[in-house]
């Protein structure tokens, strides 16, 4: 399977008045699995289009193995998109469905037909497309599958034809926008494994679009977070849920949704919290926002006071929800086993301060020192 990189740079695309992107940077690795995640009309599907080339930037280049393919046509990028909705060929059997790239590009139009075909078609040829394709089924373990149409196949099936016609292209890279949308939850869990597999298997480059966060966590390499037209944050699961960029990042990638508590610096730096001060200092005097993960707030003897409010069971999980009796209207959720007994009434929620994430007025993560240690 040949893997390809794919370099955006300085990408620039507005519709009308309306600017979508603002000069994208972005480098995929080769066989690296990359997502582009963000909230609805941030620009990510018009972006992976500038990369199929389905849709023209304003400015900036795009690179596929160093290639400048800025101004190429779709067909000769040599990339397999995979939408939403498989378009498989309905009145085909899934054998010709996944045959069908191959025999566009390796048959002259007078082989493809279904009888004069069968006469004038370079055997060889048609023995190399059939050994191709019950390769991709092998892989996408449709084997069984390959005389059947497509209305007799389940969706997640019809995903992995989809998938099949698009590997036996040996295309530079997979393109996926949101192929998982039309799922159900289980089957999206269950495709999410094997999509995670499969980019193991193929050790193919995957461009990955999805609003969804547990897909983008779970499956990728690398994330690039975007919004309103920019890259936010790029890195991997483990750095955009430890170390957020900046307000953005950290609402969106996590459940529950971190915490936030409004709290203020003072002239020295020293972090003040619901009136208590903090042994965190920053550089900077003035409002801050504070981030705290669900798993960082337990219930302790002392500590915030609080009202339990909900509470959510998720499996081994339970979601406690909690308004803090300061000020009624900021809720905090904490993250417990649901083993033990439920806490209810009136409750005191502790955290280690290091576990604070720090963020200033303009939304961006500040390093906190905790006494004379960097700590976030
Ligand atoms: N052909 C078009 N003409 C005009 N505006 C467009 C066009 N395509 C997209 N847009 C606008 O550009 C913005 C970004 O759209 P895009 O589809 O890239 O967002 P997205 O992040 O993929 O969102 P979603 O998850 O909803 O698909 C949106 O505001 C959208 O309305």
């Amino acid at each position: 399977m040949t893997s390809q990189s794919v370099t955006l740079a300085g990408i620039g695309k507005g519709f009308g008045t309306t600017t979508v992107l603002k000069g994208i940077d972005l480098e995929i690795h080769a066989g690296e699995f990359l997502s582009l995640v963000g909230m609805s009309g941030c620009g990510k599907s018009t972006l992976l289009r500038i990369i199929a080339g389905l849709e023209t930037a304003d400015t900036g280049s795009v690179r596929i193995d160093g290639e400048d393919v800025t101004g190429t046509d779709p067909t000769d990028r040599n990339l397999a998109m995979v939408f939403q909705s498989y378009a498989l060929y309905p009145h085909m059997s899934v054998r010709q469905n996944i045959a069908t790239p191959l025999r566009m590009r390796r048959l002259r139009l007078i082989d493809r037909l279904p009888l004069l075909g069968r006469l004038t078609a370079p055997r060889d040829t048609l023995r190399e497309i059939e050994i191709a394709v019950e390769h991709a089924a092998e892989l996408l373990q449709i084997s069984a599958l390959l005389d059947r149409k497509p209305a007799q196949l389940s969706g997640g099936q019809r995903q992995r034809v989809a998938l099949a016609r698009a590997l036996v292209r040996n295309p530079a890279a997979f393109l996926m926008d949101e192929p998982l949308s039309n799922l159900d939850a289980k089957l999206r869990a269950h495709m999410r494994d094997e999509l995670a597999a499969l980019h193991k298997r193929l050790g193919a480059t995957f461009i990955y679009v999805t609003h969804d966060q547990v897909e983008a966590m779970t499956m990728s390499d690398r994330i690039a977070l975007m919004s309103e037209g920019r890259i936010e944050q790029l890195g991997t699961p483990e750095e955009l849920y430890r170390r957020p960029a900046n307000l953005t990042v950290a609402r969106f990638i996590g459940a529950p949704t971190i915490n936030l508590l409004p709290a203020e610096s003072m002239a020295d730096g020293r972090l003040r919290l619901m009136g208590e001060m903090l042994d965190l200092r920053v550089r900077q005097a003035g409002p801050l926002t504070l981030g705290l993960r669900a798993e960082d707030l337990h219930l302790a003897a002392t500590g915030l006071p609080a009202r339990v409010t909900r509470i959510e069971t998720h499996g081994a999980d339970r979601y406690v929800s909690c308004a803090l009796l300061a000020d009624e209207t900021l809720s905090l959720t904490l993250r417990q086993s649901a083993s033990g007994p439920a806490p209810a009434g009136i409750v005191h929620l502790g955290f280690a301060q290091d576990a604070l994430h720090v963020f200033g007025p303009d939304g961006q993560r500040l390093t906190a020192r905790l006494l004379q240690k960097v700590v976030a």
